[in-house]
């Protein structure tokens, strides 16, 4: 008979030396316990003799027992023996071998597994004894020894771990937990980024963010929240959008009612917070104004979490990126990560320096992105193709064989929303690909027009948000994060509105009689946007389902 598996949402490794000072341990466990938001725990004690450890879990058993939350011991095969048969036991790579711990355990105790690489997870899995597995250190951590940074995965890095523990077999699809340096701050992008097309972990397990807290309770009631609410995303599809039955004009449609919301929501123009180029500051700024949206355009690092929770979308640009923005970005990113804001990629120019690419990779493992947009040269460099030199900030020699295929790999790998910019623009969410044909070839003679549109996706995604928010759709109300309440469907149109808005503005502006070259272009495209009807985007747009 295999063990029960538990829920393992919340799994709480206990780390006594972490305890606040003056603190009793058992009375915190039984405190971490008492709120049911724990949903395994094991008892972990690195320094204590054979006797001692004994000691402790028998005392944390008659806890656990009470609040009926599954128990493991770590590493300490005796320890457990000596406990009741319902107590399990997680040992790492280099503690007893699996097959073996089960031998000597029998089939009915749980028994877990630490991975650290891919072929970790694949050597677990074929071995088969194991009921799930410890994924991590997702973050750096200090709660564990010898974690150096070349050690730590990132949520992506961790993805690929959670595929081969998960997409080999789906007949024992092996659970598994997150950890290392998972708390509040980090919880939601661990989880998002881990999770694949089919492949999640099944929840985080956390030290410090309980253990080194006077109300642990509290603290496991946010993060089963937080799980809750990726769980809740992920059931309905996560990022990735089926937009079986939807048609080009249902689309725009739903762009264009976006449009009327947006202008005159009850909450507000958005606030969106832009981290830009300096070269395109000011008309990004503009931009977000006549755009019926708020900018905010702080690098600060010190002020991220203030702004954090007032904000309703950041766009993370990395046009004259710099040591300080690059920490200001991470910051950023972490905030709107927490709270579910849409965060829009432009990473201009990538191809151009080994810096600007190190930058966007770094972006990626700090933060779960929700669009990332760039122009063939761009998108080609993170996809890791050399089909388009990079000249710059704009794309060089050579052109895309297959831009759908890439916008649709580059969607799945990243877990977002990807903008393909061109004379045709494509955006995906991963399944479904829109081609757009709209757009003047101005745009292209003046600066920052791109980098704007990057605050007119962000808006509009934010708009999408605030929808989902005023109409009350969703099942989780109040929760943490805005794009559990916003439908994957609902984002993709919230960018699709930013995209048609802009584009559409532009061919407006252009083709005005004031306008004779550049110069007048600005202002006019201003002018367009500030009085764009959300009828003009149903009679403009000019957009098709590509795939
Ligand atoms: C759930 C979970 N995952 C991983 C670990 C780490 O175990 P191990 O590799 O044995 O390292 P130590 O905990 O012994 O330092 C864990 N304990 N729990
Ligand atoms: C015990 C442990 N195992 C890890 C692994 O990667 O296997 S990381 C880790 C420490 C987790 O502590 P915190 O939640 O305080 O970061």
């Amino acid at each position: 008979m295999a063990p029960q598996q538990p829920n393992y949402a919340v799994y709480y490794v206990t780390g006594r030396d972490l305890l606040p000072p003056g603190v009793d341990f058992f009375q915190h466990l039984d405190k971490a316990l008492s709120g049911g938001h724990v949903s395994v725990v094991q008892i972990r004690e690195k320094d204590a003799d054979n006797g001692e450890f004994l000691e402790v879990a028998k005392k944390a058993h008659a806890i656990a027992a009470q609040h009926r939350v599954p128990m493991l011991v770590n590493d300490n095969l005796s320890v457990a023996l000596c406990l009741p048969p319902s107590v399990g036991l997680h040992i790492g790579q280099d503690d007893i071998p699996l097959p073996q711990a089960r031998k000597l355990l029998g089939p009915d105790r749980l028994i877990g597994i630490s991975v650290h690489t891919v072929d970790d997870a694949k050597r677990a899995l074929a071995e088969g004894v194991a009921d799930y597995a410890g994924v991590g250190p997702v973050y750096g951590t200090q709660s564990k020894a010898g974690i150096t940074d070349d050690k730590v995965l990132s949520p992506r890095g961790a993805a690929d771990i959670v595929d081969a523990l998960q997409s080999t077999n789906r007949e024992r699809r092996l659970p598994c937990v997150l950890i290392g340096g998972i708390n509040a701050q980090t919880c939601v992008r661990a989880l998002v980024g881990a999770t694949g097309l089919h492949n999640y972990p099944d929840g985080v397990a956390v030290v410090s963010a309980i253990q080194a807290r006077t109300d642990p309770d509290v603290a496991a009631a946010e993060l089963d929240e937080m799980v809750a609410s990726w769980q809740f995303r992920r059931s309905f599809g996560g990022s990735a959008i089926s937009l079986q039955g939807e048609t080009a004009s249902s689309l725009v449609q739903a762009a264009s009612s976006l449009l009327t919301l947006h202008r005159r929501s009850n909450l507000g123009p958005p606030l969106i917070q832009t981290l830009t180029s300096h070269v395109s500051s000011t008309l990004s700024a503009n931009i977000a104004l006549a755009f019926s949206s708020s900018p905010i355009m702080s690098h600060q690092e010190e002020e991220a979490a203030d702004l954090g929770r007032v904000t309703g979308g950041v766009v993370l640009n990395i046009g004259t990126i710099s040591a300080e923005s690059r920490r200001g970005m991470k910051a950023v990113g972490r905030e709107a990560n927490k709270g579910g804001k849409p965060v829009v990629l432009d990473p201009v120019g990538v191809g151009a320096s080994a810096f600007r690419k190190g930058c966007v990779q770094q972006i990626l493992n700090d933060t779960q992105v929700t669009l990332i947009k760039g122009n063939a040269a761009e998108l080609s460099s993170i996809a890791g193709l050399s089909e388009v030199a990079s000249r710059g900030v704009d794309s060089g020699a050579g052109s895309l064989s297959d831009p759908v295929g890439l916008v649709k790999k580059l969607a799945r790998k990243e877990k977002c929303l990807v903008l393909l910019t061109g004379k045709t623009d494509y955006l995906s969410d991963g399944r479904a690909v829109l081609a757009c044909e709209n757009g003047h070839p101005m745009v292209g003679r003046i600066t920052g027009s791109g980098c704007a549109l990057g605050v007119m996706l962000a808006a509009g995604m934010a708009a999408a948000c605030n929808k989902a928010k005023e109409e009350g759709e969703g099942a989780m109300r109040g929760s943490a994060s805005m794009l559990v309440d916003a439908n994957g469907k609902d984002v993709l149109v919230g960018a699709l509105m930013g995209l048609l808005s802009m584009t559409i503005a532009s061919e407006k502006a252009a083709g005005r009689g004031d306008v004779k070259g550049p110069g007048s272009f600005i202002p006019a495209l201003i002018d367009e946007i500030a009085n764009l009807r959300p009828e003009d985007l149903v009679q403009g747009a000019n957009l098709s389902v590509a795939e």
